[in-house]
């Protein structure tokens, strides 16, 4: 499909979240400022038709491996993984009263109002059309049935991988996430062994332990306690079936469920992967 700039305008003007649809002053404020930015945005960049490469989507629970699986593959494929809660987390880090109410959604498990998720993507996206970036693997991203309407009207998505894993094993994923406050890499100090118990598969994944130059930064983040992994992961189930359904419904959507660690699940996910990989980039995974 060609995105033009109109196109990029309607992914703005999309948004089912109208003006009036914001309770307070401070959000109809920043969801105005975003509808003009945006379209600015948008109009000012190539068309994002223009990429060549895999425009590929990972969907999955909070803590099911997204991050983990999504930003090997795009190595593999010589693309950008472009994870939606970087995005927002880098967009939040710095003081500012409107992002203080957002922190605090955020920090409560809910999703933030699609003007602002769309402003942060199309921002992302112009930067890559500007650096060359010829596709991406999106992570968190579309995770509502108007962000996916949204973006099918300026990109050409192809594949959608669904991972799936049991809840209590999500949940101590989630506890156990550690990030380094000095380089950002993710860490994990969950010791995780359960199943084999109603005919369920035996889960194992042992902690993925930091490096001596980051175990003394690691830092948690202020979403990964029960409660909120709780919340979060309700929601994802609530908000993900419209999403999942329209793929499936599409043909694109993969269901890929996690079976263990990295080194038993990755190999698996890159066979199922490779029928949709290009030329080039078997080779590597060949290698
Ligand atoms: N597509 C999105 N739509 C709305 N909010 C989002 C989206 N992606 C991320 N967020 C916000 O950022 C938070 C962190 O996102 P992420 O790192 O993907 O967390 P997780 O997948 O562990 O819930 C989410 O809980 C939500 O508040």
């Amino acid at each position: 499909m060609r995105a033009t700039a109109a196109a990029a305008r309607r992914l703005v003007s999309h948004s089912p979240l109208s003006s009036s649809a914001f309770r307070s002053p401070w959000a109809r404020h920043a969801h105005a400022a975003a509808q003009s930015e945006l379209s600015e945005t948008w109009s000012s960049t190539r068309s994002p038709s223009s990429r060549t490469g895999p425009q590929w989507i990972f969907l999955g629970c909070p803590g099911v491996g997204k991050g983990t699986y999504a930003s090997r593959l795009a190595k593999f494929l010589g693309v950008p993984h472009i994870a939606m809660g970087d995005l927002v987390r880098q967009e939040l880090s710095e003081p500012t009263p409107s992002g203080l109410k957002l922190k605090q959604l955020m920090n409560e498990g809910k999703l933030l109002p699609d003007n602002v998720i769309l402003e942060l993507l199309a921002k992302r996206l112009e930067a890559g059309t500007v650096a060359g970036e010829t596709g991406f693997i999106l992570d968190g991203f579309p995770r509502t049935r108007s962000q996916v309407e949204a973006l099918d009207k300026v990109t050409d998505i192809e594949l959608v991988l669904n991972l799936r894993l049991r809840e209590d094993v999500l949940v101590m994923k989630c506890l156990g996430r550690r990030i380094c406050s000095g380089c950002g890499t993710n860490y994990n100090i969950a010791n995780i062994d359960v199943g084999g118990e109603n005919g369920a598969p035996r889960i194992f994944m042992p902690p993925l332990l930091p490096p001596p130059s980051c175990a003394n930064k690691l830092i948690i983040r202020a979403d990964d306690t029960e409660e909120v992994v709780r919340a979060r992961l309700n929601f994802y189930a609530e908000e993900s079936k419209p999403v999942e359904n329209y793929y499936r419904a599409q043909e694109k959507l993969m269901d890929f469920d996690v079976i263990g660690g990295i080194p038993e699940t990755w190999p698996k996910l890159l066979d199922v992967v490779r029928p949709f990989m290009p030329e080039e980039s078997l080779s590597v995974a060949a290698a």
